[in-house]
């Protein structure tokens, strides 16, 4: 069998800045991206378009089964189109998020989208992005950072992402979604959220963007040379 394509996860809590240095390290390396939040946000809009209800397990398995959704990228970010229609800015608000994360604590939601999830896994190689993507979607990746920082940091950066893009928000209102959001992914049953075995913690309340670039490229390239 060929060798599969190398792979680097990048898992956390939301706001520990898993999206930005993906996409900085997808960039620097030329390998593909997979987000795979943004698989799970779209099942959450999906199911609103169609009147699933967000407790009924198993219609929302047979949705994560069909979904129709292409992930394009395009010079300002990845487009996606679900059924036709483009929800690029819809995915990213906060109720989206917390609908995502009551979709993605069904085990037969998370089993129906493994292997869409595993299709992203291309030469020259992937950055994934999520909160299982060492521990159980790419369990054999060559490289596994477990990106954090403190609830107030993060609550505080998405506070600043959403303003600047012309959201009335609350920081208290949002430190508490995010709480209320980290909770329910540490603790579901199945893909918990948590460090892999072999994962580097990084944690990035201190941190610029640009170290954190560093600090995992550093390390990945030294794990991914001792490789060969
Ligand atoms: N180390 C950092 N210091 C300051 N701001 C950061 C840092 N990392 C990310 N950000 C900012 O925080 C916000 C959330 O980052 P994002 O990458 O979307 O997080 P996640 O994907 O983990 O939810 C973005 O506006 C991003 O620019
Ligand atoms: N691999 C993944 C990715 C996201 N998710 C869920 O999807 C929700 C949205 O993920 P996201 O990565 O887009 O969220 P942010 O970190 O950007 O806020 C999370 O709160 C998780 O519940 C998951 O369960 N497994």
């Amino acid at each position: 069998m060929a060798d599969l394509a190398p792979v680097i996860t990048i898992d956390g809590p939301s706001g520990a800045g898993k999206g930005t240095v993906c996409q900085r390290l997808a960039q620097h390396l030329g390998w593909h991206l997979l987000d795979s939040g943004a698989i799970y946000r779209v099942l959450a809009l999906a199911a609103l378009h169609h009147e699933v209800d967000l407790e009924n397990e198993g219609a929302l398995m047979a949705l994560a089964s069909h979904l129709d959704v292409q992930f394009t990228p395009t010079a300002d970010g990845v487009k996606v189109v679900l059924e036709g229609e483009v929800v690029s800015e819809q995915l990213r608000t906060e109720q989206t998020g917390n609908a995502a994360s009551k979709v993605a604590a069904y085990p037969a939601v998370r089993e129906a989208l493994l292997r869409r999830q595993r299709a992203f896994r291309n030469d020259p190689g992937l950055i994934a992005d999520g909160r299982d993507m060492g521990t159980v979607v790419f369990p054999d990746a060559q490289v596994k950072i477990f990106l954090d920082a403190s609830a107030e940091e993060r609550a505080n950066r998405r506070c600043k992402q959403l303003q600047a893009k012309g959201f009335d928000v609350n920081f208290e209102h949002l430190l508490a979604e995010i709480k209320e959001r980290d909770d329910r992914d540490r603790n579901r049953p199945v893909a918990p959220l948590k460090p892999a075995d072999d994962a580097l913690v990084v944690d990035s309340t201190q941190m610029s963007i640009d170290e954190v670039v560093e600090r995992v490229l550093s390390y990945a390239e030294t794990k991914l040379r001792a490789g060969h």
